[in-house]
Parts: C-alpha cells; sequence; structure tokens
C-alpha cells in the first residue's frame, strides 16, 4: 500500500530559508542523534538535486512506466543518492542509501509528511495510523503496539503453525501445479484472520478477505467516483464490509474478554486491542490525572479501532508477496534449502516436532533466509512523504511541498538481476560479533545489534531496519578499527515512528512458513527465472506455479 498512489502538492516558488538535515554516517548514529536540525540557515540557496524534469506536465512519468527498474539505476548512477525528477506533474526527489532514508524518515513530521492520496481516508480511515500524524500517530501507536509487539506474537506461533501447515498439506494434495502467488496471498490472509481478527482462518474466510483486499486496492488506482458499478464505488462497498466483519470479531472479542474462565487460546490483537482500550482511563474525565506534557491522548474507540484494523488490513497485503517468494528462491538454491532442512532436523531432535516461538529462536539459518527474502525484490519499495519546509539533504535543497521517495533497499534497483544470498546475513552476523568482541560486551553497540545477537532469530530491528548494526551497513565502519567491507542496505519494514507495526508477524510466519517446507515438502518452480513485476504491487509475473508434494520420509 506504501508505494500505491500518486498526489499533487503545490510548490512554492522563491528563496526560503533552508533546515539542514544531515545524512551521518551511521556509525557515528550511536553517539549522537541521527538528524541534526539546524536553526534555518541564511547561507546563499544550495542547489537543487540534480536531475531532469521532464517534460512539462507529464515530467518523466512515461519514461519511469516504460523503463521500469532501469529508470532509478541509470538515474542513480549518474546523479547519485538524491536526484531530482517529475512523476505525474509533482516535482519529486529520489532518495537511495541507508543514510540519507533515515535522515529523511527520521524527521516525521518535521520537515516531511507522509503523503497519502485523498481517498485513503475514506478506503482505510481518517483515524488509521497511515493518516494520523504528530503526537496523535504516536498515541495511536502506543495503544497499538503491544497487541502487534514480538512478545504478543510468541503467544501466537503455535496458532500460525497449525494454519500454514493446514495450508501447504492442502496445497501437496491438490492438483498441480499450484499458483504459487494466490496460494501464498490465501495464506496470508487466513493468517491475518486467525492472528489479527481472532477468525478460524478456514479457507472461506480467507477468499472472502482476499476479494475485500483485491476490491479495495483497485479503489485506489481509478478515480475517486463513487457509484455501485465502479471500482471505486465498489472498493468503498468492501471497505464497508471490512468494517461490518470487525465490528462484529470486535463483539465476540469483548465477549471473549469478558468471560475470563473460557480456554479459546490465546487473544487476536484486536481483542488485545480491545482490552487495552477498556482498561485506558480517560484523563479527561473528571479526578483523572492529566496526561504528561506533550503527550497526545487518542481514546480508542470502536472507529479508531476499526480504522486501524483496516491500515493493518492493508499492511497484510504485502505478506503474500514476501511468502511467496520463499518457494521461488529456495526452488532457485538447493543449497539454501539443503542447509534449511539440516537446521531442522537438529531443531526436532532436540525440541519435538511441534513449533513454537522457542523453535523460532533456534532458527538462525532460518532467520537469515527470512531477511534474505525481506530484502531481496521488497515487497515495499519505496515510501512516501512530501517535505513540509524547504532542508538541506547530502548538500541539496529539497524545496517545500516537493515529493520525496525514499527508497528502502539497494535491491529495488535490481529486480530480477539480484542473486539471493542468505550467507550475507550471517556473514555480517559474524562481523558484529567480532566488532564486540573487540569492543567488549555493551560498549557502543547499537539496539539493532543487540536486538540480533540476544535472540538470532529475532527481527531485526526495533526500527524495523533489516541489517543489524549500523556500522556495517553504511559501508564504513566508523566504531571498530579495521573497514568492514560494502553491505547493502535493507530497511524492508522502513524505518522510524512510522515502522511497520506488523514487522514481527510476517518475520514469524516467515520463519514457520520456511520450517514447514524445509521439514516436509519437496517443490519445484516450473519457471525457476519468473521475473517480477513492481507496478502497481511486486509479483511474480505468471503468478508462479510450482509443483508441491510431501517429502517421502
Ligand atoms: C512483508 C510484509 C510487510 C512489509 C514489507 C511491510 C512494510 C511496511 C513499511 C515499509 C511501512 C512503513 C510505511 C511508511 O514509512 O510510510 C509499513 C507500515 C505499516 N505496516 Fe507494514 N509491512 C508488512 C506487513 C504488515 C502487516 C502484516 C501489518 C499488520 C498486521 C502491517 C501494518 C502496517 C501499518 C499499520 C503501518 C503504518 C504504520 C504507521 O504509519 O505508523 N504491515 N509497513
Amino acid at each position: 500500500m506504501a508505494c500505491q498512489h500518486v498526489s499533487r502538492h503545490r510548490v512554492e516558488p522563491g528563496p526560503r530559508k533552508v533546515v539542514r538535515l544531515r545524512a551521518r554516517p551511521v556509525g557515528a548514529q550511536l553517539l549522537k542523534p541521527r538528524v541534526r536540525l539546524r536553526a534555518a540557515s541564511r547561507e546563499p540557496l544550495l542547489p537543487l538535486p540534480e536531475g531532469d524534469l521532464g517534460l512539462p506536465v507529464f515530467g518523466e512519468t512515461l519514461d519511469l512506466i516504460l523503463s521500469g527498474d532501469s529508470f532509478g539505476s541509470s538515474r542513480r548512477q549518474r546523479y547519485g543518492d538524491v536526484y531530482k525528477t517529475n512523476i505525474l506533474g509533482a516535482p519529486t526527489v529520489m532518495v537511495y542509501g541507508e543514510e540519507a532514508v533515515r535522515a529523511v524518515l527520521s524527521a516525521e513530521d518535521r520537515l516531511v509528511a507522509s503523503d497519502w492520496p485523498q481517498v485513503t481516508s475514506t478506503l482505510v480511515g481518517p483515524d488509521s495510523l497511515n493518516l494520523l500524524t504528530g503526537p496523535r500517530h504516536g498515541a495511536a501507536k502506543r495503544a497499538l503496539a503491544e497487541a502487534f509487539s514480538e512478545r504478543a506474537m510468541r503467544r501466537h506461533v503455535p496458532y500460525i503453525a497449525r494454519v500454514v501447515q493446514d495450508y501447504i498439506a492442502r496445497w501437496a494434495a491438490g492438483p498441480q501445479p499450484l499458483a504459487g502467488y494466490a496460494a501464498c496471498q490465501e495464506l496470508s490472509q487466513a493468517l491475518f484472520d486467525v492472528v489479527v481478527l481472532g477468525g478460524d482462518g478456514g479457507r472461506r474466510r480467507a477468499a472472502m478477505l482476499q476479494e475485500l483486499m483485491a476490491r479495495l486496492q483497485a479503489g485506489f488506482q481509478t478515480p475517486p467516483l463513487e457509484l455501485p458499478f465502479t471500482d471505486y464505488g465498489k472498493a468503498v462497498q468492501a471497505r464497508r464490509a471490512f468494517g461490518e466483519l470487525v465490528a462484529e470479531a470486535l463483539a465476540a472479542c469483548l465477549r471473549r474478554n469478558a468471560d475470563a474462565d473460557a480456554d479459546t487460546g490465546p487473544n487476536c490483537a484486536l481483542a488485545d486491542v480491545a482490552r487495552a482500550a477498556a482498561n485506558a482511563v480517560d484523563p479527561r474525565q473528571p479526578h483523572q490525572p492529566p496526561p504528561q506534557q506533550h503527550q497526545e491522548v487518542l481514546l480508542l474507540s470502536d472507529s479508531v479501532v476499526c480504522d486501524n484494523m483496516a491500515a493493518a488490513f492493508f499492511g497484510n497485503a504485502s505478506t503474500g508477496p514476501s511468502l511467496v517468494k520463499a518457494l521461488q528462491f529456495l526452488a532457485a538454491s538447493p543449497g539454501v534449502l539443503l542447509e534449511l532442512r539440516r537446521e531442522q532436523q537438529e531443531i526436532v531432535a532436540s525440541h519435538g516436532t511441534e513449533i513454537t516461538a522457542d523453535v523460532l529462536d533456534q532458527m538462525s539459518y532460518g532467520a537469515a533466509v527470512a531477511k534474505e527474502l525481506l530484502r531481496i525484490t521488497p515487497a515495499v519499495p519505496a515510501v512516501f512523504r512530501v517535505a513540509l519546509a524547504d532542508f538541506e539533504l547530502l548538500g541539496r535543497r529539497i524545496p517545500k511541498g516537493w515529493r520525496v521517495w525514499c527508497h528502502l533497499g539497494d535491491s529495488v534497483l535490481k529486480y530480477n538481476k539480484d542473486a539471493f544470498e542468505p550467507e550475507r546475513w550471517r556473514r555480517h552476523q559474524h562481523q558484529q560479533q567480532q566488532q564486540q568482541q573487540g569492543q567488549g560486551q555493551g560498549q557502543g553497540i547499537c539496539a539493532d545489534t543487540a536486538q540480533e545477537t540476544a535472540s538470532s532469530a529475532s527481527i531485526p530491528a526495533a526500527d524495523g531496519g533489516g541489517g543489524g548494526c549500523p556500522a556495517h551497513r553504511g559501508g564504513q565502519v566508523t566504531h571498530g578499527s579495521a573497514p568492514a567491507p560494502k553491505v547493502e542496505y535493507s530497511l524492508p519494514f522502513g524505518t522510524g515512528v512510522r515502522t511497520c507495526l506488523g514487522r514481527h508477524l510476517v518475520f514469524s510466519e516467515l520463519l514457520v512458513v520456511l520450517a514447514v517446507l524445509a521439514r516436509g515438502y519437496d517443490w519445484r518452480a516450473l519457471n525457476p527465472g519468473e521475473e517480477w513485476r513492481v507496478v502497481p504491487a511486486p509479483a511474480p509475473r505468471d503468478g508462479l506455479r510450482v509443483e508441491l508434494r510431501r517429502r517421502e520420509p
């Protein structure tokens, strides 16, 4: 969803104050704030980024559509990590490179803001995380965070495993070849149903959710003409139907929450949110302590909850494309699959056959594969912002009102040309460990590194960063003696205050899928080199047909 929209913004002419947005070498961020904002500078106007604004009105839109990912790679090569273009009449700055992307995304609400089309308010919701800004966004995110936290997701792992096992067993028993992409989308909806909505995850509900999602997505790609037979009108109806589904699920959750003795398994995320809402004290009522300074209060009314379940539902649309990459890239990499199988054999020998959170913790190779699946052909190639003020980035002036596209990894320029190489994450982890030993534990180690080494299978970085210690991601190591080789950057879940809410869910699902496939199945892709398209959303061009069967014991 993050890449589905285009909107126009007024560009104000003339000289203005420029705020300096520094992209620091990432290692230096361990000690100092990542972005240093200077008071508005009086110095002469900085140059705009290099690049071409193209034809009047159309800009370079046609070129972007026709040349696909070579549009970005050729320009990045020519102009560097920050260049200007014009997409659909809106001057746009393309930003690449971990340092620059992090710098921009950490200036959310001060120098940049999320850039969503107006229909988002109708098709997702005015109180969704996507549209909320500033303290209200922070308040909503805090209220939702626990329900989607790593701790909460650990409880769901056995249930995720049951759904994944059922679906994959059904795929293997069904007609071959299997349409892998559609099957993975259905699986991702079933998992959303179980974990988020508390549904049964059955095929009927998964298909219904997928149908609703297809209509909603189509609504973003057509003129907002709300008639019963237009795509937009159907999308509005789909959003209403989703709202009713959430209302039913919420009522069921409240009944379940009230019946504390019932043994109904773990709360779904919606039930956790409903419970948090019920326990929240309204500080606007008399005799309640006032909210802390600068803390916005956002009571989780039913409509706020519903809008954010819709936001989660949209976010979940990126999961199917990520799961199907497991089928494609493992089929094409027998060595990786062999290593995964070996790891699973060891885990089964020591932990038995059940798949739990503790089992996922043991999947250090599986975690490397999952990170690589998130890195390669990323499901969300870029996130979109608009500049709220003039600011400086890498010596260039980004004018107020311009759109800013932040690309989430080097892999975005290598769709269909990139190498699938989970080993890079093991090398990376090894480097981190060496760094830690060289420096003494706990000294100058960033949170990303600490989290990765605490649990080898843990999700990358609390801010969604995919690469662990930044000192290894930006190329130049700044807190060790010897420079490490340049490592590609990968921020599949974004970074900053808008980091993906569902990242722990996605990572758990990916690990479970890897474990189930490696333990019990053989498969081959009919077209192992099948290319991916990027527009309107990343997906294998022909739906990835695979022949899948249970392994002989
Ligand atoms: C592989 C799957 C996924 C990928 C690659 C992904 C990626 C992202 C990215 C890059 C962002 C940041 C957007 C921005 O900065 O503008 C984001 C935000 C978000 N994601 Fe995900 N996502 C995935 C799955 C999910 C799932 C499963 C959920 C819900 C359960 C979810 C819910 C959200 C929400 C609500 C936001 C908005 C956060 C905010 O604005 O504060 N996502 N996602």
